[in-house]
């Protein structure tokens, strides 16, 4: 039997659908053109937010949005075709973020960031901040039909998404002399800390490993790793397992015994470095998937986050991890059905192998892949 069926992607608590009416009671108040695309939508379907990104993320999103017609999935979508390569002030980006808000809950590619270009923030952080979506998660696990030199690989990586080192604090004192600043604070440690071993509990996980670098930041990752211990405590009652490892010989284990791990904690920056490590191991950055999570808002995007911009619009992206993703948002939708039937249509199509594309050592397109996944359901 497929893993899927025995363990769901990731358990969350669903929220309970929208129902909300959109009908304004003021006929003269001014409405954006996702409000009024709400106003007419089919109020049997749940609302979400769509932002394909840039690089292979318009293929990504078509994908996704024909498996959920053919699957009959009571979802609408309200996208947002924003992309980082227009300034941060764009009246796109607010109106994504808007939507976000209304819509609560948005499924996400990877949106460009220029390297080295003053003034311009990442809109993939900027949202993260904005919408205090401080939990990110990471689903590492063997897909049954992609080669891997390890076997059953099946770990988590919990990330802190709205401080560390990508706070983009930073300023140059005097030319030549440059201080970027990591920030940490023990109130969104303790989060991060209670949001993984809750995430342990709920998807009946048996230990939590705290990432850190504090033999060297003392003060920074000392905080993190001591708060994460204070908040251990808590969870040993419920049988949760504790350790914590510096974060240079986690990668090394990553690569070598990555059995060992299960679900892991760590600071924004070894979370996105790990997580590329993680896929690697799994078969790269098309076959993870992932979510954001904060206290009012979800937005689920793959797990290791990469534009793709060399093949985008070649049709040879692998959708899988997109896909998954969108499982992932299903289940916190409260759509279990929908969500097992999509997810066991991928797991099915990838070990039968005949419909891979490249990167899974296949020879087929985006469309022919999404094609057979269709035709699993
Ligand atoms: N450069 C940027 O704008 C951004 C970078 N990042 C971060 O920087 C890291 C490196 O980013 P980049 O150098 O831009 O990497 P990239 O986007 O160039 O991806 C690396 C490789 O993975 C392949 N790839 C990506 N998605 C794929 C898919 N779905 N199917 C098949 N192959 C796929 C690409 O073709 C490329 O060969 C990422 O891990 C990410 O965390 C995150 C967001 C934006
Ligand atoms: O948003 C970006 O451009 C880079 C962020 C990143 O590395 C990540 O989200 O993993
Ligand atoms: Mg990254």
């Amino acid at each position: 039997m497929l893993r899927t069926l025995a363990r769901p992607l990731i358990a969350t608590t669903p929220r309970s659908i929208i129902t909300r009416s959109f009908a304004s009671t003021n006929a003269t108040l001014a409405v954006s053109p996702g409000e009024q695309a709400a106003q007419v939508r089919d109020q049997t379907k749940t609302l979400v937010t769509l932002i394909p990104g840039d690089g292979v993320g318009k293929e990504l999103a078509e994908s996704v949005k024909a498996v959920f017609s053919a699957a009959n999935v009571p979802v609408e979508w309200e996208q947002f075709d924003l992309s980082g390569h227009v300034d941060l002030n764009d009246k796109l980006m607010k109106e994504t973020l808007a939507s976000l808000r209304r819509n609560k809950v948005g499924l996400k590619g990877i949106l460009y960031t220029p390297v080295s270009r003053l003034g311009h923030a990442s809109f993939n952080v900027s949202m993260r901040k904005d919408l205090d979506i401080y939990a990110s998660t990471s689903l590492v696990r063997n897909m049954p039909g992609v080669p891997s030199r390890f076997k059953n690989i099946d770990l988590a990586i919990i990330r802190e998404n709205t401080e560390g080192e990508y706070s983009g604090l930073e300023h140059q004192s005097i030319p030549g002399i440059v201080e970027s600043l990591k920030i940490v604070t023990r109130t969104k440690t303790e989060r991060i800390a209670r949001f993984a071993f809750d995430f342990a509990l709920k998807n009946n996980r048996k230990k939590v490993t705290c990432i850190h670098k504090a033999n060297i930041m003392k003060l920074g990752d000392g905080l993190f790793l001591n708060t994460c211990r204070e908040v251990a405590k808590e969870y040993s009652l419920n049988g949760i397992e504790f350790n914590d490892m510096i974060v240079d010989n986690a990668s090394m284990q990553l690569v070598s015994r990555p059995q060992q791990f299960d679900v892991m904690v760590m600071p924004n920056l070894y979370g996105s470095i790990l997580s590329n490590i993680g896929a690697g191991l799994v078969g790269g950055p098309g076959i993870i998937p992932g979510s954001n999570f904060g206290r009012e808002y979800a937005v689920f995007e793959p797990g290791c986050r990469h534009v793709g911009a060399d093949i985008g619009g070649s049709n040879i992206a692998n959708p899988t991890a997109m896909l998954l993703s969108s499982v992932m948002m299903l289940r916190h939708l409260g759509l279990a059905e929908h969500a097992n039937t999509i997810s066991n249509a991928v797991y099915t199509t990838v070990q039968s192998g005949h419909s891979n594309t490249r990167d899974m050592g296949g020879k087929s397109s985006t469309t022919e892949f999404t094609k057979a996944v269709i035709a699993a359901l």
